[in-house]
């Protein structure tokens, strides 16, 4: 199962994590949380080893042209799209070239039906829709994944913590990854590397 730790900022943390080889990095381009990451720590962070590491650009609502430009910049192999993004802006991306993870924020009205407008997505990744866009640190009812219409590999999120890491991959069909944030933290941006070292093992 790959593991992807989101949410980092800090040279030094991201170092101390990536010695664990997680699959993925995240990164939040999203001004409003507590979890950003701005362009010119963006260029320092891009200075380390990432070794087999993705990075991913995590974006809420964002324009096709400042994606392209962070994409340009070397910033991410992967764009996470957390918003209320349109089917095309992941069609365009994909022109470019860029691989693509779409997200949906599960709630009571959630309906599997809206997956399929996206099937130009790399991946769906399946959040717990709450107060903010994400980063809520909050589980939902993950039953709703059982249906045929998941038809893509998908990233599970939504406050997973240190205790997810043995989930019954069988009891889902097409999980591919799990998503890990801010029940990884010391404080927003910040991860526990005890408790990163729990979830990827030595
Ligand atoms: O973490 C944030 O601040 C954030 C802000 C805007 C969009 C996405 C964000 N994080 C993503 O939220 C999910 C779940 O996080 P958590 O485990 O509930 O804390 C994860 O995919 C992050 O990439």
């Amino acid at each position: 199962m790959k593991k992807k730790i989101c949410g980092m900022r800090e040279v030094q943390n991201v170092k101390d994590v990536l010695e664990y080889n997680p699959d993925y990095m995240g990164f939040i381009f999203y001004e409003k949380s507590s979890r950003f990451v701005g362009k010119d720590q963006m260029q320092e962070l891009i200075k380390l080893n990432f070794g087999e590491t993705e990075r991913v650009g995590v974006f809420v609502n964002e324009s096709f042209d400042k994606i392209l430009e962070y994409a340009d910049l070397g910033f991410f192999d992967i764009v996470q799209l957390h918003g209320n993004e349109i089917p095309e802006q992941v069609e365009k991306l994909k022109a470019e070239g860029l691989e693509v993870i779409k997200v949906f924020s599960v709630g009571d009205d959630f309906d599997v039906s809206e997956l399929k407008a996206y099937k130009k997505a790399d991946y769906y990744l399946f959040d717990t829709k709450g107060k903010l866009p994400g980063g809520n640190g909050e589980k939902f009812d993950w039953s709703v994944l059982n249906s045929a219409a998941i038809n893509k590999p998908f990233f599970l999120s939504g406050g997973l913590d240190e205790n997810d890491t043995n989930i019954d991959k069988s009891q889902f069909k097409n999980l591919y990854g799990l998503d890990f944030n801010s029940k990884l933290e010391l404080e927003p941006g910040f991860k526990d590397v005890i408790k990163v070292q729990e979830v990827l093992g030595t």
